[in-house]
């Protein structure tokens, strides 16, 4: 596990075009042993920003979009094609502009009825039939409780951040936060609406190369420098990459931040 390092931008449309940037260069890298790239997909304001960003680059065909798998970190638990959906926003601004292999973007499941326990079990066993025989590094004796055969290794992993300190959707009180023998959990009474979500739990969470906060805004800027004092439990706190943690971040979301 890794300290985080902070990058600062001016401000969030620049801070969408740096992570863009970071995240083209990231996913070539990440392919160039002729492999899959494993991206884990977060929510939000700027994040959409970011997927539109990426989408208008010119530098989009430094990757085989046919070698990119997808994944997301939390999901609002809603009908399929709902415009509050993680996945819409992503189809919206990204993927419905490079030519993914839709047999390797997978969504969490839509409130189709089935309940959100449900949906979370389904994505685990999407997760755990992914993942290659040396995957799981949740499993590994250091990395804390293991659920199972695991999740992929992700290459990178985005998180948003809201200014109560959540991550994906792990809230602060929330009961949802402290499970550790799955990789996905359905959330509850979510403070932010809507009230039923699905999430990575933080073990699987843990299962990233590079993990990226990307967080904008004066609203944020409290739970950041909570989250970067070395003594917080929020749980922004808490994911941190196998090789590298990032915070990439406005003026405005590190406002409260020490200046040292
Ligand atoms: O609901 C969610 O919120 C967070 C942060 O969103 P933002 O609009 O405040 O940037 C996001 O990271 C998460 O994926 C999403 O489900």
């Amino acid at each position: 596990m890794t300290e985080p390092s902070i990058l600062i931008n001016r401000d969030a449309e620049g801070l969408a075009h740096a992570v863009a940037a970071r995240l083209i260069t990231k996913l070539a890298d990440a392919q160039s042993n002729g492999g899959v790239a494993q991206v884990v997909l977060t929510g939000g304001r700027v994040a959409a920003v970011v997927y539109k960003a990426v989408a208008d680059s010119p530098a989009r065909t430094a990757i085989d979009w046919g070698r990119v798998e997808f994944w997301w970190g939390d999901e609002r638990f809603l009908p399929e094609g709902d415009p509050e959906r993680n996945e819409t926003q992503a189809w919206d601004a990204l993927l419905s502009h490079v030519p993914v292999d839709k047999a390797l973007v997978h969504p969490m499941p839509a409130d189709s009825g089935q309940g959100a326990e449900a949906a979370a079990a389904a994505y685990a066993e999407t997760l755990a039939a992914a993942a290659g025989p040396r995957d799981g590094a949740v499993d590994s004796e250091s990395d804390g409780p293991a659920f199972g055969d695991g999740v992929p290794a992700f290459d990178v992993l985005m998180l948003g951040v809201g200014p109560d300190g959540h991550v994906a959707s792990l809230f602060p009180e929330n009961p949802a936060r402290v499970v550790v023998d799955s990789s996905t959990v359905a959330v509850f009474d979510s403070p932010k609406p809507p009230p039923t979500r699905v999430s990575l739990t933080f073990p699987a969470l843990a299962n990233a190369r590079e993990t990226w906060f990307v967080v904008s805004g004066e609203d944020k800027a409290d739970a950041v420098a909570d989250a970067l004092s070395g003594t917080s439990d929020l749980p922004a706190a808490i994911p941190q990459g196998i090789d590298r943690t990032l915070w990439l971040i406005d003026d405005a979301a590190a406002s409260k931040l020490a200046r040292n």
